[in-house]
């Protein structure tokens, strides 16, 4: 799904309109979708509707929804927050509003205003949209927080009034909104929190624009859903066979951190890949077999200094020209040998490589590695690997994941997925995708070794690098979602994901 920032659906109106769709239909479309929308979900008739409009269109909304709800015999008050409307097109529709509706101006009539939110049964806000910036303003606090502390259904026109629609932030109080009806397209505030959280459900309204033309937008960021996750999974031909689905080769685990190797390998096996091989220190080799009944293994091993043993060079060489992807870093500690292995697939590989972990930060001892890398890589750092790879602090990424993610991908040439709350996936092309799904109990060791795994596997059977990163990390996310489900966020494991990614991928391929 595309999400629009506000500067391109303003450019999107604008095409409208010159293509001879008029703005004001546009508006009245969006009241309309807001009124559509109550109809659908409640019983309206004789009820009591309290508007707060601001001066700009989103005010413009409000009133076509004050005269459609009027229209069915719902009992309307239109409070005016900023006085009259300061744009043509909100003041042409506040204009023909039925005099049964009451107007009042919030500046003179504070308290009875608030009176009346208190008594409404629905609180319509069109007190901002996306021309909303900085923070509500003081003399609106107490509207706002009389807004929130009403029992009546909130529904937010476009937007939840005290959120800012290109990065989704509150900077102070914020309309808590039931339902938000918004308009053409999902915005960067439908998704990114904390904005997202006072959303409530979203449901994203025609106003008329052809479908046609949003498509001509590149989208300032992108959301998967389930259908667009299913469209990536058609169903495997009746006759194949394994080397139809890819080889994947990992490159993981060490001394004390065979778990690591345990959990990507088994998530990539839940994947569909058709053989994964893996290769390891000679020394771990028994604990990830007896976990792993799948693999093939490649076993190498290193000298007093943990230096890579010549011999072992091309065993990893013939199973690196035979792979389709590589998975590199879980675990892999950073001893010389590690530092090899990642210089050697870095220099050799033709096919996707996933580096996570270990890999990550043995990466950041020499960026241009990745950079001049003749294979299409995928990083997945979590923001304190992201800090170390970008020279910045965790703080500087947490600030700006986005632009961090979207920064990192065009300097490495590689597909990065920013993991943590709302994981970024940035492709060098400048393409942008949020990841909606997972939750807190995901947030423990060896997570991340899953995720590397599941979209290693995906990789391996030739999905495209950004498709791949993005369909791994939302079906990780779900998978974690059923876990918190069934085991409770404090006590669900990573390895529970795994164990459950059979039911996700039935859901899938039904
Ligand atoms: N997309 C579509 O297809 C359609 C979109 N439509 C609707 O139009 C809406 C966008 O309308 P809009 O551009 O007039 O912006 P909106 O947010 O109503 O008002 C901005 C006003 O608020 C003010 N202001 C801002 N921040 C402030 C602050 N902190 N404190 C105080 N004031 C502040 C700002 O003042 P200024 O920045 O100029 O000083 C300006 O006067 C959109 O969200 C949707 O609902 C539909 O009608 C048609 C189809
Ligand atoms: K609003």
């Amino acid at each position: 799904m595309k999400v629009l920032s506000g500067a391109q659906i303003r450019a999107l109106e604008a095409k409208a309109a010159a293509a001879g769709i008029p703005l004001s239909g546009m508006m009245e479309n969006a009241g309309a979708a807001a009124v559509r929308l109550m109809r659908k979900k409640f019983d309206l008739l004789g009820k009591r509707a309290v508007i707060v409009c601001g001066k700009g269109n989103n005010g413009g909304d409000g009133y076509v929804c004050a005269r459609l709800l009027t229209e069915l015999s719902v009992k309307v008050t239109v409070i005016l927050a900023q006085g009259r409307p300061a744009s043509g097109l909100a003041a042409a529709a506040f204009a023909v509003m039925p005099q049964d509706v009451y107007v009042i101006d919030y500046r003179e009539s504070a308290q009875t205003a608030e009176q009346l939110l208190a008594a409404a049964d629905y609180i319509l806000d069109g007190l901002f949209g996306f021309g909303f910036h900085g923070s509500i303003p003081a003399d609106l606090i107490s509207l706002v927080r009389a807004m929130n502390a009403s029992g009546a259904v909130r529904v937010s026109l476009d937007l939840p009034s005290g959120a800012q629609c290109d990065n989704g932030a509150v900077l102070g109080e914020c309309v808590c909104a039931d339902y938000t009806v918004t308009f053409s397209t999902y915005k960067p505030v439908h998704v990114l929190a904390p904005g997202r959280d006072f959303c409530g459900e979203v449901v994203v309204s025609s106003v008329g624009i052809p479908a046609q033309m949003i498509a001509g937008f590149r989208p300032a960021l992108s959301v998967y859903s389930v259908p667009e996750i299913k469209a990536l999974f058609p169903p495997r031909p009746a006759i194949s066979n394994k080397g139809d689905y890819g080889k994947l080769f990992c490159i993981c685990g060490s001394v004390g951190m065979a778990g690591a190797a345990v959990m990507a390998g088994a998530a990539a096996l839940r994947c569909g890949t058709g053989l994964v091989q893996m290769a390891l220190p000679e020394s771990i080799y028994p604990i990830v077999s007896s976990r792993l009944t799948e693999p093939v293994f490649t076993l190498y091993r290193t000298d007093a200094d943990g230096a890579f043993l010549p011999e072992c060079r091309e065993e990893i060489r013939m199973a690196l020209s035979k792979a389709t992807a590589v998975l590199i870093g879980c675990g892999l500690g950073k001893r010389p040998a590690a530092r090899e292995l990642l210089q050697l697939v870095l220099r050799e590989a033709v096919c996707p490589v996933l580096l996570d972990a270990d890999g990550i930060n043995l990466a950041s001892e020499n960026i241009d590695m990745v950079a001049n890398s003749k294979a299409p890589v995928v990083l997945t750092p979590h923001p304190g690997e992201m800090a170390r790879l970008m020279d910045l602090r965790t703080e500087e990424v947490q600030k700006d994941r986005i632009d961090c993610a979207a920064k990192a991908a065009q300097q490495l040439h590689a597909v990065v997925v920013l993991k943590g709350s709302g994981t970024v996936i940035a492709a060098p092309d400048g393409e942008l995708i949020l990841n909606t799904t997972g939750n807190p109990g995901m947030a423990k060791g060896g997570s991340g070794d899953v995720l590397a795994g599941m979209i290693a596997a995906l990789l391996a059977q030739g999905m495209d690098p950004t498709i791949a990163a993005a369909a791994g990390a939302y079906l990780h996310g779900l998978a974690g979602d059923r876990c918190a489900e069934r085991y409770s966020e404090h006590a669900m494991l990573p390895t529970d994901l795994v164990n459950l990614l059979p039911e996700i991928f039935l859901a899938v391929e039904r």
